[in-house]
């Protein structure tokens, strides 16, 4: 076969945009995918994205799958944690209770995917898919009530990354997604050689 006319090598990637209900979840990904911040507000039932991007000289087809807003009574949606690569958690910078609600949808996530590793101190729970915690909002200053260094300190608990964002002005939008597939990519390579279950 001549080389030239192989089939691109392009990754098919599947990611998970969940969180509390109007932190921008649909803003995020709708700003990602097709370069525009919609003021309105419509709740989402469940919408897929499909797109094409390059990180690091590699292409990817890009599943977004934009989620319901989940609250502390919602049951996990197990779909979710079935062929998803990484997940993008989102609590909004103005919002104490979506910054919650974020670490109950982690905690339940843990308990459904992730995998129980034994230490010398005994066993410990760990997540095996790489996770984004993204504050959203940041463009709403005299709104805010979530400090970056909260965030952080959380993010460092779960062994993830963590960045600050705001749909509305397209700020570090596109690093949330860019970051989560060099994250995948990693743990992808970790998970061959099968040392370790933590992200890190
Ligand atoms: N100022 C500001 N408003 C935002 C930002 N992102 C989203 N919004 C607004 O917040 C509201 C909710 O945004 P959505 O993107 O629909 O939130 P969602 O998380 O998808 O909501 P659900 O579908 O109900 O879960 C809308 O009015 C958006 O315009 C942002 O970065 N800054």
């Amino acid at each position: 076969m001549n080389k030239s006319k192989m089939p691109s090598s392009s990754k098919q990637r599947k990611i998970a945009v969940m969180g509390y209900r109007s932190v921008g979840k649909s803003s995020l990904s709708i700003q990602f995918v097709e370069g525009q911040f919609v003021d309105s507000y419509d709740p989402t039932i469940e919408n897929t994205f499909t797109m094409s991007t390059r990180v690091n000289s590699q292409d990817y087809e890009l599943k977004l799958v934009d989620t319901a807003g989940q609250d502390e009574y919602s049951i996990f949606p197990l779909q979710y944690t079935i062929d998803v690569h990484g997940y993008v958690l989102v609590y909004s910078v103005t919002s104490t209770k979506s910054f919650e609600v974020v670490q109950l949808i982690y905690d339940k996530l843990l308990d459904i995917t992730g995998k129980v590793r034994r230490t010398n101190k005994g066993e410990q729970s760990c997540f095996g898919v790489p996770i984004v915690l993204v504050g959203n909002k940041t463009d709403l200053h005299m709104e805010r009530r979530i400090s970056a260094e909260e965030g952080k300190k959380l993010a460092q608990d779960w062994n993830a990354i963590f960045l600050e964002a705001s749909a509305k002005q397209n700020t570090s939008v596109s690093d949330i997604f860019h970051t989560l597939l060099l994250e995948i990519e990693k743990a992808d390579t970790k998970s061959n050689d099968k040392s370790n279950c933590c992200i890190s």
